[in-house]
């Protein structure tokens, strides 16, 4: 059976309606995941979540460590990661309440986090031109449009670093960027993703014009989580819809990122670091390989 991993972003610290729940601690060599993984099933569906900040909202965008959350879902055999998230909103017809399935990434974060699995002998590539997974993004755009939101397909999310909101001058560039959306949080996962050779994609939920729109108050968390609250259930029942959906069969590549990104030559990669990285890198490893 497909597992497909749910990460739960701001104001999604659980799921209901799991059957068979159970709550697994893993440990990775990069660290703890920011919190144990519950497990269950879902309309049939193997399911696992982690609240991304932690149960109780306890890690920064730049204190959470991504690798150990990517890491541990690769461990428990996630194929798929459904993101959900909050962003603020860079243009008028992204009104807060509807739904993005971002299809881009700019990247404004700071070198601050661990952002590869790999180093330690071992040197990968891996194409991210396309950074969210295009099955799965499709099937989200399908999943929030029959759970009834006002749904956007494609965008580009701008990934700064927080935690403190843009300055107006920031809003205003980002939005010339080219920017429809912006949040903390999603680059640094898809990148792990990616290189994890796991599905990744994103159901963003629009909660802000974050600063430049006049005719708006700015971006305060009050005014974020009174938005979460009030389509949190809309956000579950997205995932509801996809769950079935995404465990199909896929017809995306990236379960072989790895095939051609790897450069390094493999008899001189330290055993270590191929034990390190067992469960991403073993099948380029393994005799005949
Ligand atoms: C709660 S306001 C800012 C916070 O919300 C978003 O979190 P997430 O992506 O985990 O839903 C944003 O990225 C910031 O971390
Ligand atoms: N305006 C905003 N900026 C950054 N992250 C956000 N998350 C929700 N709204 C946001």
């Amino acid at each position: 059976m497909i597992s497909i991993g749910v990460i739960g972003g701001s104001g999604l610290y659980e799921m209901e309606g799991l059957e068979q729940v159970e709550e697994v601690a893993v440990s990775t060599p990069f660290g703890d995941p920011s919190d144990p993984y519950i497990t269950g099933v879902l309309d049939g569906v193997r399911l696992v979540f982690l609240p991304r900040h932690g149960r109780g909202h306890r890690y920064l965008p730049s204190e959470v460590n991504y690798r150990a959350n990517i890491f541990g879902m690769k461990t428990l055999g996630v194929e798929r990661i459904i993101s959900v998230s909050a962003v603020g909103s860079l243009k008028e017809a992204i009104a807060p309440g509807h739904i993005v399935i971002p299809d881009q990434f700019i990247d404004r974060t700071k070198g601050i986090r661990k952002d590869t699995f790999f180093g330690d002998g071992i040197v990968a590539h891996v194409m991210f031109a396309d950074p969210v997974c295009g099955c799965l993004s499709e099937t989200l755009y399908q999943a929030a449009q029959t759970a009834g939101a006002v749904t956007h397909r494609g965008g580009t999310y701008i990934c700064m670093e927080g935690p403190a909101f843009s300055t107006r001058a920031e809003s205003f560039m980002y939005r010339q960027l080219g920017g429809d959306i912006i949040g903390m949080t999603n680059l640094t996962e898809a990148k792990l993703a990616r290189e994890a050779e796991i599905c990744y994609g994103t159901i963003a939920l629009s909660t802000d014009y974050d600063c430049w729109h006049d005719a708006h108050d700015d971006v305060t968390v009050e005014a974020i989580l009174e938005i979460i609250h009030k389509n949190v259930t809309m956000a579950k029942n997205i995932i509801r819809h996809a769950a079935a959906p995404a465990a199909a069969k896929r017809g995306c590549c990236c379960a072989a990122t790895l095939q051609n990104a790897i450069i390094s030559d493999r008899a001189r990669v330290p055993a270590e670091t191929v034990a390190k990285l067992g469960p991403i890198v073993s099948k380029y490893f393994a005799q005949g390989a």
